[in-house]
């Protein structure tokens, strides 16, 4: 069924691939890619974290770093939380609204998580654990909403590809990559994203303030295994995720 957003009728299909930190989304975006290079890969805008520059800023000062806030948050997680998420879902919906370069009627788009997980994984666990005191999650929670129902459609998603792994295997790629932002970062609380990630996509028990994000179908993907060399394997997810999104049907007209 084609779905109507913005002006334009078409038969888009909207997905963000999800899970825990260093779980693969990346190294998946790329092997998808490989595998459907006409697919529009949107990844996660971390270096803009690495790099905070103004939005608007001219030629001149357009280089001009206002700090690594990714660094800045692992540092001081009680002082820079409540920033570090509202520029991270900013990011995350500009990214979402951006119109892609040529838009065929029919096309599929995937983001590297999103303004959902955003609020459901990290915001939601970042106040759980203390590090966003409540007025600061109730002030997130309401401009969150507000701004999400303002937009509508225009940041809907047909499907989420929710990347599983352990905590422990997370831990043993987070180590194996070295983002020296990381090296602090202990089990526990990939073990607290990781209980979040199963409790909004697994056992879907995380309350959720969106109607058209309450049944969007969820593909998970056992990730456990190591694709990177493995082709059978990357056949066998890559296959998974054709059948899934050949079966999805976009979200009925409003
Ligand atoms: N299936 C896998 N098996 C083994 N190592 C992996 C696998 N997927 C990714 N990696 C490695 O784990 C690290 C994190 O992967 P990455 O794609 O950056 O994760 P994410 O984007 O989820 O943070 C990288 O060093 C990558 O090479
Ligand atoms: N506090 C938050 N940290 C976040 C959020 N989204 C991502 N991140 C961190 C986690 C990693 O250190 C890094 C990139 O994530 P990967 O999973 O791609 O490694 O950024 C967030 O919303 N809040």
């Amino acid at each position: 069924m084609a779905s109507v957003r913005g002006l334009c009728m078409e038969l888009g299909k909207r997905l963000s691939i999800e899970g825990n930190i260093a779980v693969g989304k990346s190294t998946f975006v790329r092997l998808l890619k490989k595998a459907f290079p006409e697919w529009h890969m949107t990844t996660e805008p971390v270096s803009k974290w690495q790099n905070v520059q103004a939005a608007q800023s001219n030629q001149a000062s357009s280089s001009q770093s206002f700090g690594n806030l990714l660094q800045m948050v692992y540092q001081e997680p009680y002082r820079w939380s409540y920033t570090f998420q509202t520029y991270s879902c900013l990011s995350r919906l500009k990214a979402q609204l951006q119109p892609l370069p040529v838009k065929p009627q029919e096309f599929v788009q995937i983001f590297e998580r999103s303004v959902y997980s955003d609020r459901y994984v990290f915001a939601k666990n970042l106040f759980e654990i203390g590090h966003l005191t409540e007025i600061e999650w109730i002030i997130y929670q309401d401009w969150h909403t507000f701004l999400l129902q303002a937009f509508g459609n225009r940041v809907a998603l047909d499907g989420f590809l929710y990347l599983r792994a352990s905590p422990e295997v997370c831990l043993e790629r987070l180590r194996q990559r070295a983002r020296p932002e990381e090296k602090e970062v202990q089990l526990r609380y990939l073990e607290q994203l990781h209980s979040q990630h199963e409790n909004w996509l697994q056992t879907r028990s995380t309350e959720i303030h969106f109607e058209n994000l309450r049944n969007v179908p969820v593909l998970i993907l056992d990730v456990a295994k190591d694709f990177q060399n493995d082709t059978n394997e990357q056949r066998r997810l890559v296959s998974m995720v054709e059948t899934f999104v050949k079966n999805l049907s976009s979200e009925a007209l409003p």
